[in-house]
């Protein structure tokens, strides 16, 4: 397994350009399966995420072909299979959200339940009771969810008792083929929630009010090809953004959007933190020693528990005392014992992360256990005192494009350790 030899202690500074969201580019991907015709998607992430997702697409019979660096040709014209397996679905979650669309467009679809993972439980009750109401006939056999449904899914009205992404976003797309309006309360927000309508709308379907918490979604009887730019990735931009405050320096992320992330952006102005925008580029600039700052994770506009792990390194070296609530996720604390092993002073009461911001981080050899648990041991690797060595970064390659490279071209000293 590869890892990460970082030698800390230089501040970030230079430009770095953002990729595609994974956590748009994944249901946008997904969505192509309803499509009769082949779709054109860039600003597509380099990730293994993506990887698993085109060799999910491909096994069930759809032709995925990449057109340059970050571009890929769709054609889901020949889906002949229903099934997504265990072997890919333990891998990446994000798997799920083929059932909406292959139950949609094919009235059969069998999906591997996910299982629990790092974070937490996750189940994905949700997505079922959301699909039974519009009419489908689902049973769990021998670890898989299996689908069926004679003729077209009915609209329903679907209030999900927890805000829910991926959930949404199968709802969604299974909505957007129904016969009749299916109207989604309670809905998830996020950003990627709202690409994803937009990736359907160019596609022929009829949803509104996404980025709103009621989606209205109009059925349509066939969706087509069309071209689609995925959304810049927020938590990307966070991440580097958070590397430049803690490290002290100057970055200017390229090809993002400032409206997705505001939360993050007055946490950290709160810690000091110069920030600029433009239409399409943050600037952070930071000048002293960040403050600490607490937060508290919610469903969006509040602030993304995708970010929660990379705040705690922030606070783990800030002036001051803080408190990090987590509410979405039950065990998302993974990178606290890792930080402690580093030097850092985390207290855990519950759901909360107490931290008393020390002068310096001591570099050591810690495990990544999860994609954001690992973006936040590589930023405590660049601040502290001496090499630290990040283990199992095949995590980080779930979600970072070339982390290393962007990294090093902003001044950090990173390496990866190819596994012998
Ligand atoms: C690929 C993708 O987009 N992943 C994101 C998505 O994950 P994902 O969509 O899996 O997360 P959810 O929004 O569904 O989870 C939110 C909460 O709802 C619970 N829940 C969810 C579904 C369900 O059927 N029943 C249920 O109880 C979960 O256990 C969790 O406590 O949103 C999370 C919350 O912003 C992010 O951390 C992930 O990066
Ligand atoms: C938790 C995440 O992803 P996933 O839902 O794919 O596990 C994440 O992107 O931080």
């Amino acid at each position: 397994m590869d890892a990460f030899k970082i030698i800390g202690g230089k501040p970030m500074q230079g430009e770095v350009t953002i990729s595609g969201a994974k956590n748009a580019a994944l249901p946008i991907l997904m969505a192509t399966l309803l499509s009769e015709t082949p779709i054109h998607i860039t600003n597509v992430p380099r990730l293994n995420d993506i990887e698993t997702s085109i060799k999910l697409l491909s096994q069930l019979g759809a032709t995925v072909t990449w057109t340059d660096e970050n571009s890929l040709l769709i054609d889901a014209s020949k889906v002949d299979q229903h099934k997504a397996s265990y072997e890919l679905v333990k891998t990446m979650r994000a798997s799920i959200l083929v059932l909406g669309p292959l139950l949609a467009r094919f009235g059969h679809a069998e999906v591997s339940l996910p299982g629990g993972c790092a974070i937490g439980a996750r189940p994905v009750n949700l997505h079922i009771h959301g699909l039974k109401l519009m009419g489908a006939d689902i049973e769990v056999e021998n670890g898989y969810i299996v689908a069926r449904n004679n003729g077209r899914l009915q609209g329903a009205n679907i209030f999900m008792d927890t805000v829910s992404v991926t959930g949404t976003e199968n709802l969604m797309m299974a909505a957007a083929l129904a016969e009749g309006v299916t109207v989604i309360e309670n809905a998830a927000r996020e950003p990627e929630i709202v690409d994803l309508a937009n990736c359907l709308n160019a596609m022929g379907a009829k949803v509104s009010g996404a980025g709103t918490d009621t989606l209205s979604i109009e059925g349509v009887a066939q969706l087509n090809g069309s071209e689609y730019s995925v959304m810049p990735d927020r938590i990307e931009t966070g991440t580097f953004l958070v590397a430049a405050a803690v490290t002290q320096g100057k970055v200017k992320c390229l090809n993002t959007d400032p409206t997705a992330l505001d939360a993050v952006l007055s946490k950290l102005q709160e810690a000091g933190a110069e920030i600029t925008t433009g239409e399409n580029w943050i600037e952070l600039a930071m000048n002293s020693r960040p403050k600490a700052v607490n937060i508290r994770t919610a469903p969006h506009p509040a602030f993304p528990t995708d970010m929660q792990a990379q705040f705690v390194t922030l606070n783990v070296i800030a002036e001051g005392t803080a408190t990090t609530t987590e509410t979405i996720f039950e065990n998302r604390f993974m990178h606290v014992p890792e930080l402690q092993r580093m030097g850092a002073d985390i207290t855990l009461e519950g759901n909360t992360a107490i931290t008393t911001g020390v002068d310096s981080l001591n570099g050591a050899q810690v495990m990544a256990t999860d994609l954001r648990a690992s973006a936040s041991l590589v930023i405590a690797g660049l601040v502290a005192t001496t090499e630290t060595q990040v283990d199992r970064i095949y995590h980080i390659d779930r979600g970072y494009q070339h982390i290393e490279d962007k990294l090093q071209a902003l001044g950090a000293n990173i390496t990866r350790i190819k596994a012998s």
